[in-house]
């Protein structure tokens, strides 16, 4: 059987309101409706699927006040996280928000109706001391601090819930188990005990051994239950993640381990987080929940200090777990042994034994860098992943983007870097000459600087999303302005690199070897605005290379152009 929920009842407010949910879509239709944030979304997904029982809402003022101030709901119940609906005066006035009142909540993704919430209260909360209770400081180098001062609403919304319908997910789905549909698998499988594992980061081999280890300590099955709503800004997305903790299951002994994703919007608040996760887990089932070292820590504060002790959180679950009644196993780090092949607690280890490590940094460099993962640190299809997420520089899209007069020679270095880029293979070459672009993207542009921004926005755009996908593309536009090509940087730099080559063939040069005329027409004033005869030219401020048709060959242009992509290790064929 698996573990009883958090005060004795699953809250499932969607096997609830299912039979009502026809007359509840026809209401919600008739009401104000409330646009869902990212972070409500994942609190009211747990709200309604009971992954946070005892809740039944968004807490009332006299529950929030009560769980920062003493970890408990009103009615005395555990609760170590305030779990609160931030709402600013506009939206109170605009959706008539005050108690007695119903709003629609709806999603913010595909404006679905989720739930109607019956509005019990409003009220505007001490945010500083509620940072202070519950995240231990007001230091806003804490990401839940950051975020309740930067981003939370002024007021909160309090109120019971009724679910009209799931959220949609597109990924994993196989891997999405509301707390009831855990607990039954786990009642199938005839699973007692289950240590669960929170994450959100990928798993190597200490981990593994960790959570194996955990669960024989305890005759136990593993929970990996990784966090897959909202983690600490910078942290690996989840979509690698899971194909992480896909590729790593196999490696637990049979029938040992199951996987499950849980969208939770974690708020890195340490001790109390470590807490309010063990609820979590007692309500989707497990017995036991392993809390490590600094669970659920932020990293450092203002002063450079970690925000919490390594083991707050420890202390703060041991306090609770018996009245909670789920059982804390302390996570001992593991570390690799090389002369017996095996992993260690830390805690169990002789002195002077030979141990080795390899640090996240190291980690990031050897993924960087293609420098070999060694087998015992992790496992090789784990490495795959990671390897498929960290493309080498050879493996990404770049942008070389040239600029300069018309008739500059840019169109023609852009074709023959084309030719040499083709010769070497590895990657589609996708060309954005100024003439095709016209054509094909912005034929109703003229040449006003309005227009003229617009047409190199819009090669920004292609040449990033490109970029993106892995091509070598080659730009070239006039491109007069500098804030435009600076724009046109910013859009690529998102994705690969960007080198802006300033073909700086001189206007006069340009002009006189122009054969189709186009100068002459402009000085004769058959075509208005022409760049160097009645529009300005910005010659760029910081280009990567600066070229000269005048004194200079294509071939040798080339060249140097091929010289500046192999040294950022873009050509690199081994
Ligand atoms: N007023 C004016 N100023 C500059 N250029 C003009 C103008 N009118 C037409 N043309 C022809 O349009 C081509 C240049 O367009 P671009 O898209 O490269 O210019 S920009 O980057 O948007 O400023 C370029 O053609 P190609 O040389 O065939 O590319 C110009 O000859």
């Amino acid at each position: 059987m698996a573990n009883s929920p958090h005060g004795g009842v699953l809250k499932d407010l969607f096997a609830r309101d299912a039979p009502r949910q026809s007359e509840l879509l026809a209401e919600a239709e008739t009401l104000p409706a409330l646009t869902l944030t990212e972070r409500h979304l994942c609190d009211l997904e747990l709200i309604l699927n009971g992954g946070f029982s005892p809740l039944e809402g968004f807490m009332t003022e006299k529950d929030f006040t009560s769980v920062v101030e003493t970890l408990r709901l009103a009615d005395g119940a555990l609760f170590s996280m305030p779990i609160t609906l931030d709402v600013d005066q506009k939206q109170i006035d605009d959706l008539g928000i005050k108690p007695g009142a119903k709003i629609t909540l709806r999603d913010l993704r595909d404006d679905r109706n989720l739930a109607i919430l019956t509005v019990e209260d409003v009220y505007r909360p001490d945010k500083t001391n509620e940072a202070v209770k519950v995240f231990g400081s007001d230091d806003d180098t804490h990401p839940g601090v950051k975020h309740l001062f930067n981003v939370a609403k002024e007021f909160y919304v309090g109120g019971k819930l009724e679910a009209i319908q799931r959220l949609e997910h597109y990924d994993f789905l196989e891997l999405r188990f509301s707390p009831a549909e855990l607990r039954a698998h786990f009642n199938k499988l005839g699973w007692q005990k289950v240590v669960a594992f929170q994450t959100r980061n990928p798993m190597h081999r200490a981990h593994r051994e960790l959570t194996v280890r955990a669960a024989r300590s305890q005759q136990a099955n593993v929970l990996i239950h990784p966090v897959v709503g909202l983690t600490k800004p910078g942290d690996i997305d989840h979509f690698t993640r899971v194909r992480v903790y896909k590729a790593l299951l196999p490696r637990y002994p049979n029938g040992m381990g199951a996987l499950a994703l849980l969208p939770l919007a974690m708020r890195m608040g340490g001790p109390r987080e470590a807490l309010w996760h063990a609820v979590i887990r007692k309500n989707h089932g497990a017995t036991h929940f392993i809390v490590g070292r600094d669970h659920a820590g932020p990293g450092k504060n203002k002063n450079g200090k970690d925000h919490y002790g390594p083991y707050d959180a420890q202390h703060l679950v041991q306090q609770y777990q018996e009245e909670l009644g789920i059982k804390m196993v302390e996570f001992q780090e593991m570390i690799y042994i090389p002369d017996r092949d095996e992993y260690m607690p830390a805690n169990e280890i002789p002195e002077g034994t030979r141990t080795l490590n390899i640090s996240g940094t190291e980690l990031r460099h050897r993924l960087r860098t293609g420098k070999e993962i060694p087998a015992w640190f992790s496992y090789p299809e784990v490495v795959k992943v990671l390897r498929e997420q960290n493309p080498l520089p050879r493996e990404k899209g770049f942008t070389v983007f040239l600029t300069g007069y018309q008739n500059s020679g840019k169109d023609n270095i852009a074709r023959a870097l084309q030719v040499t880029l083709n010769q070497d293979g590895g990657r589609p070459v996708s060309m954005l000459l100024g003439e095709t672009v016209r054509h094909e993207l912005s034929q109703e542009l003229g040449f006003t600087r309005k227009d003229r921004d617009l047409n190199i926005s819009r090669i920004a755009f292609v040449a990033s999303e490109l970029t993106k996908a892995g091509a070598a593309v080659i730009a070239a536009p006039i491109a007069p302005f500098e804030d435009a090509r600076r724009q046109a940087r910013e859009s690529v730099e998102r994705n690969g690199n960007f080198f802006l080559i300033h073909v700086a063939t001189p206007l006069e040069y340009c002009e006189k070897t122009d054969r189709r005329g186009v100068y002459a027409k402009a000085r004769a004033g058959e075509i208005k605005g022409f760049t160097g005869v009645d529009d300005p030219y910005e010659a760029p401020v910081n280009p990567d290379l600066v070229v000269d048709l005048e004194k200079q060959n294509v071939r040798s242009i080339v060249h140097e152009i091929i010289l500046l992509l192999e040294g950022r290790g873009l050509l690199d064929r081994f």
